[in-house]
């Protein structure tokens, strides 16, 4: 829909209209060309000023109407109507003007933005490129680098940085739309020729064939695996080599491979599922819209430690008074020089002052008496964990939230040891936790939903997506990630190397592979975890099969490289070798391979030939069995909850939208089958029997993946 005025006697305004985000569904398009054509055809009117209400311009093409069939008129020639008018035209942009929004910008005459307003082509993320023109305008606009930095990234621009690269003409502190009229009301009558950017000739760079070779080997660098960006860059090419009308052909042609393509659905799923994340529930009914998160102004952080200190930076940067906590002299000194760094580096990235004011740090616990909200980020110990909720409790003022960063540990247990257990919940960061885009809010059975509104909306706040979960050990990510890592621990054993289990999964487009990440974390912090879980046991000790534990097969292979002191990059090698410790780059280490084939002829394994596919089945599948274990437990929510995760937090490659959207594209009856046979071939690695919940979808025919709930509230009905 869009609305038509007269304003100031001779400038038609033409308002978009379609809550939220003004987006260009059919019935705005036709609002567009209707009320376009009443402007143009309208005698008193000398130009024309196109807004959106409320505050937004418009946020594109309306991706709700992807899956189906088109209706309304289509965007180019609308854009080309515009462009075309023989009465100036000027964008009036408030908010944002995202893809098409910013097309149809691009179609007008002139451009003059609120200084807060943001600017960009954003269909990369989505799977497209800007096929409405928007691929052959820019480049005409603001010249090729900036253009395909723009397109093949998706970033969004400040106004100031959009003025800055000749995207619009003018900025403003003011009322936009008043600023628009009157500019329009100074172009009426001026020659249009040079305004209409299809008409312009694309600025020529020096090396075009060198540009492209760049851009090109970059975009395959950053989204290994990912179509739509070398589609774009490719639009691009086609903008700086062919007139208009060829480039625009172009653009069309790219986009109809884009527009169906498997990878442009898993990314617009993300879209929809990051958003869907905040619209929590637990399983107690409450949920975000009823519950109502606490004011937070003044937080602290328990524990100095590299998340200590990322958390104290995450929370001084959304405004927040910081008490930061640290016993030990010598750590307490080195984080403050740390978290000071961290500071003044995004303070200078953003061009304002680093609020170093807002932290204040001591030694002694009582100096969270007056804080609304307490994160604990001790060493994942739980006998220390809990002595410190014993403290707080006795220290913190009534109604503190008290929030734990464990990664694994039983948050319930540690309510437990605090009177108020319905103030306490999970806060699971990813480390650097000012870096790092996820949060895993961990709820038990006694959290109060304000606690949970609370540390979603802080989340939020950080920038983080951020998903409410229930409490069990690893909650959603590590549990999955657990099984994941065990199956490639097994496919060692089996024969195949770090090298290859690797290759296979950074090919499907993980930005590191199992043991390439493991290396860089750091081996010993599992080995820490599974020697306090029991498992990590000397042979002689367990009287047993080391590869046999409780019943089920077990690889110690990790445990036995640790016992070599081999811990990954920090001590110069783990499953690969580096120059020296704290070396990055992985080189293949015969040490490792002889380790491997001893290992082998002592346990009688014979090493067969492993594929990149059934790297892929046995790991991912097994991941994902365990994703529907945990739908089955209500641990999630539903798989879009699992699935941001996984590429927020996980290096998921997000074209392949998540784990479980990505086994339904698999399609889940083959899924089921492979698990069957694996778990033939492998009867006692229990986390590949096929889970019931599985079984009942593949049964009741697969249904899409935003149909799955309907299948796990029916199963958990009838438990
Ligand atoms: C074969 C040829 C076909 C030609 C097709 C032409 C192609 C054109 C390409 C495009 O234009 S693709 C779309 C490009 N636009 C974007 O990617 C922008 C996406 N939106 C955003 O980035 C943000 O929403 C925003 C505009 C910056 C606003 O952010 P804010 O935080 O204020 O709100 P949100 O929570 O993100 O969104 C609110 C609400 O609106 C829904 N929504 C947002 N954008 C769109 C959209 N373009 N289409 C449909 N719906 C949109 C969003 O999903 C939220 O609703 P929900 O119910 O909570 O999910």
């Amino acid at each position: 829909m869009a609305q038509y005025t007269r304003v100031s006697g001779i400038v038609g305004l033409i308002t978009l209209q379609n809550p939220p985000v003004n987006a260009l569904s059919a019935a705005v398009r036709q609002g567009i060309v209707d009320t376009v054509k009443t402007a143009l055809s309208d005698p008193q009117v000398k130009s024309v000023v196109i807004c959106g209400q409320n505050g937004i311009f418009c946020g594109g093409a309306d991706i709700k109407e992807f899956g189906e069939k088109m209706f309304g008129p289509p965007l180019i020639p609308m854009m080309h109507a515009i462009e075309a008018a023989d009465k100036p035209v000027v964008a009036a942009i408030e908010g944002s003007a995202l893809g098409g929004g910013l097309e149809l910008a691009l179609g007008c005459h002139y451009r003059i933005a609120h200084s807060k307003a943001r600017l960009g082509l954003p269909e990369v993320t989505l799977g497209l490129l800007p096929a409405a023109g928007g691929s052959q305008r820019l480049p005409r606009l603001i010249g090729v680098p900036a253009a395909l930095d723009l397109i093949t990234t998706g970033r969004h621009v400040t106004a100031a940085e959009a003025l800055q690269l000749g995207i619009v003409d003018q900025v403003t502190d003011h009322n936009t739309v008043d600023a628009a009229v009157k500019f329009a009301l100074t172009v009426a009558g001026q020659s249009l020729d040079a305004r209409r950017i299809s008409t312009r000739p694309c600025p020529q760079p020096s090396d075009l064939d060198a540009l492209f070779e760049e851009a090109m080997q970059k975009v395959r660098r950053s989204a290994r695996g990912a179509i739509a960006p070398v589609a774009c860059v490719q639009a691009v090419r086609a903008a700086a080599t062919l007139p208009y009308a060829l480039g625009l052909e172009r653009e069309k042609e790219l986009m109809a491979t884009l527009f169906t393509s498997g990878q442009a659905r898993a990314l617009q799923y993300i879209f929809f599922a990051q958003r869907a994340v905040g619209r929590w529930r637990m399983p107690s009914g409450a949920s975000w819209d009823t519950s109502k998160p606490r004011p937070i102004n003044k937080a602290a952080v328990i524990g100095l430690g590299t998340m200590g200190q990322g958390i104290t930076v995450a929370l001084t940067q959304i405004g927040l008074s910081v008490v930061a906590i640290e016993t030990q002299e010598k750590q307490l000194m080195k984080a403050k020089q740390a978290i000071s760094g961290m500071l003044e580096r995004g303070a200078k990235r953003r061009g304002v002052a680093p609020p170093l004011d807002r932290v204040s740090y001591s030694q002694n616990i009582q100096a969270v008496a007056d804080v609304d909200l307490v994160i604990e980020a001790v060493f994942e110990d739980m006998g220390l964990k809990m002595e410190v909720f014993q403290q707080l409790s006795a220290v913190c003022k009534p109604g503190t939230l008290l929030c734990t960063n464990t990664s694994a540990l039983d948050m319930d247990q540690l309510a437990s040891e605090t009177p108020n257990p319905e103030l306490v919940v999970g806060m699971h960061f990813f480390s650097p936790a000012h870096v790092m885009k996820l949060l895993e809010v961990v709820y038990g059975p006694r959290s109060s939903p304000q606690a949970v509104a609370t540390a979603m909306q802080l989340g939020k706040k950080m920038g983080k997506a951020s998903v409410a979960v229930g409490n069990c050990t690893g909650f959603v990510g590590n549990r999955m990630l657990k099984l994941y890592t065990e199956q490639a621990f097994f496919l060692l054993e089996e024969g195949a190397t770090p090298e290859l289990v690797d290759e296979a999964l950074e090919e499907f487009g993980f930005p590191m592979g199992v043991f390439r990440m493991s290396d860089l974390a750091g081996l010993d912090v599992g080995w820490r975890i599974r020697k306090s879980a029991g498992l990590e046991e000397p042979i002689e000790a367990s009287g047993q099969s080391v590869r046999i534990r409780n019943g089920c097969r077990y690889s110690p292979i990790a445990d036995l490289i640790c016992e070599q002191g081999r811990f990954g990059q920090k001590t110069g090698s783990g499953w690969y070798q580096y120059d020296a410790p704290g070396g990055r780059v992985a080189r293949s280490d015969p040490w490792l391979h002889s380790f491997l084939a001893k290992y082998r002829a002592r346990h009688g394994l014979v090493a067969r030939g492993i594929d990149h596919q059934e790297v892929l089945e046995r790991c991912l599948y097994a991941m994902i069995n365990e994703g529907f274990r945990i739908l089955e437990d209500g641990i999630a929510a539903g798989p879009e909850d699992i699935d941001v995760i996984y590429v927020f937090g996980y290096g998921w490659p997000r074209h392949r939208g998540g784990p479980m959207f990505y086994a339904s594209m698999v399609g889940l009856a083959k899924v089921l089958e492979r698990l069957e046979h694996y778990h033939h071939a492998h009867p006692d690695v229990p986390s590949l029997q096929p889970c019931s919940l599985l079984k009942r979808l593949v049964a009741s025919g697969s249904p899409p993946v935003h149909r799955w709930r309907e299948v796990i509230k029916k199963l958990h009905s009838q438990l």
